[in-house]
């Protein structure tokens, strides 16, 4: 059985899919493919056996990618399988920051004894809070998770600008026409009450809100990170909420700095954290890996392009390859070398990588062999694989 090591909690769903499909979690053999969540691989030994890593969840900054991608290893995410959960703890994170809810718990819990009725009545006023409609959102990142913020809060009735200049034909249908699309993001921060952030972490979006960026903010505005520590230079927003430059910080990124300053909330990384959500991210990771696996078909890959075709043919061979000229023109001549027909030959390519999967009915162990040492000489590939198709 192809075996699969996992990290951190995976939901029963998506290993149970493993289960079903023959392969063995954690098992002796060394593992084909790697599932994990947060867990830090940059420090780990990933064995020469794993063809796969899929990250559950959207982050991939705990995965060395481009280590990987040079040893032929593809690496996955599933895109939008907990975004609807970061969206309703964001709404959340909006209301808490709109309305004192913490501190009037904490108030109401002190109320004990006595006519408890009385002293609330008298005393709430403490915490009045104010409201969300009619407020500005600028949402940074308009992807699976910030488009869903942003449509959420025009029915909350805020008004809503967003930043994204990654957006493309395909990721702009999802956001609503009433939103206001910022040509720069300093647009986004001096306009609005509320800010969110959600954006990848990555070595351009280190610090992407920096004491500089905070100052272009109302003094009066809130400011969510629900992406990832280190986008936000907390020190910064900490020196702003101290100077009174901003009103209040939520984030879901615990550090060390931030414990007990009263104008900061922070939540333990819990985003993606229901169960709604890390079932769904586990079944799609799962389902990604094992169809790349068994079938070559690469879908939500983040280093190497997708290619995801129907499996017609008895064979396939994958290969994955360095972005560069003549490949498909090498790689169709050792085919043809020992009269071997290709049924069809799919290619793309992204970034630095391309990969090509080639579709075979007749394919000799002879001619397997030929082929597989062939391709292995041509300068610029890095690996390839056969599949073959059982249903056949
Ligand atoms: N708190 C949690 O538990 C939790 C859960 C899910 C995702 N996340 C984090 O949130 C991030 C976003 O998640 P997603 O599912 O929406 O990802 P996504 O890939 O669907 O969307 C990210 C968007 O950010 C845009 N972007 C990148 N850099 C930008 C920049 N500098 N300025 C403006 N836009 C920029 C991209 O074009 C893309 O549209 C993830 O990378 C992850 O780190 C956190
Ligand atoms: O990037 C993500 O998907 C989130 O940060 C969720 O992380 P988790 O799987 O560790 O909860």
């Amino acid at each position: 059985m192809t075996n699969i090591k996992t990290y951190n909690a995976i939901s029963q769903k998506g290993l149970a899919y493993l289960n079903a499909h023959h392969y063995d979690i954690n098992g002796q053999e060394e593992p084909k493919g790697i599932l994990l969540r947060s867990q830090n691989l940059h420090n780990e030994v990933i064995p020469s056996s794993v063809r796969a890593v899929v990250r559950a969840g959207a982050g991939f900054n705990n995965i060395p990618v481009d280590t990987l991608s040079k040893r032929g290893v593809a690496v996955f995410n599933t895109p939008g399988g907990n975004a609807n959960a970061v969206k309703e703890l964001t709404i959340a994170a909006l209301i808490l920051a709109a309305r004192p809810v913490v501190g009037a718990i904490g108030f109401a819990n002190e109320t004990r004894g006595g006519d408890v009725s009385l002293r609330t009545e008298v005393n709430k006023g403490g915490y009045r809070g104010t409201e969300l409609a009619g407020k500005t959102l600028g949402v940074i990142g308009l992807g699976n998770v910030g488009s869903k913020v942003a449509n959420t809060a025009l029915a909350l009735d805020m008004d809503v600008i967003g930043y994204d200049p990654g957006l493309n034909a395909n990721t702009a249908w999802r956001i609503d026409r009433h939103i206001k699309h910022a040509k720069t993001v300093e647009e986004v921060l001096r306009q609005s009450d509320y800010v969110t952030v959600h954006i990848p972490l990555t070595d351009k979006n280190k610090y992407f809100i920096g004491g500089e960026s905070i100052k272009l903010m109302k003094p009066d505005a809130a400011l969510l990170n629900f992406s990832r520590g280190g986008i936000v230079d907390d020190l910064a927003a900490k020196s702003a909420l101290d100077q009174d430059q901003l009103r209040v910080y939520i984030t879901d990124f615990a550090d060390e700095a931030l414990f007990d300053h009263p104008k900061v909330i922070i939540t333990p990384h819990i985003g993606g954290s229901t169960v709604e959500a890390e079932d769904m991210s586990a079944l799609m990771a799962a389902r990604q890996l094992d169809n790349y696996l068994t079938t070559g078909n690469i879908v939500n890959s983040v280093n190497y392009p997708d290619i995801d075709e129907p499996f017609t043919t008895k064979y396939r061979v994958g290969i994955i390859h360095d972005n560069v000229p003549n490949m498909i023109g090498q790689i169709s001549t050792f085919f043809g070398d020992k009269n071997i027909n290709i049924e069809q030959l799919s290619n793309r390519a992204v970034g630095d990588y391309a990969y090509t999967l080639v579709a075979i009915n007749d394919f000799t162990i002879d001619q397997q062999e030929y082929v597989k040492v062939a391709l292995d000489s041509i300068p610029h590939v890095i690996l390839t694989r056969r599949y073959v198709n059982d249903n056949f």
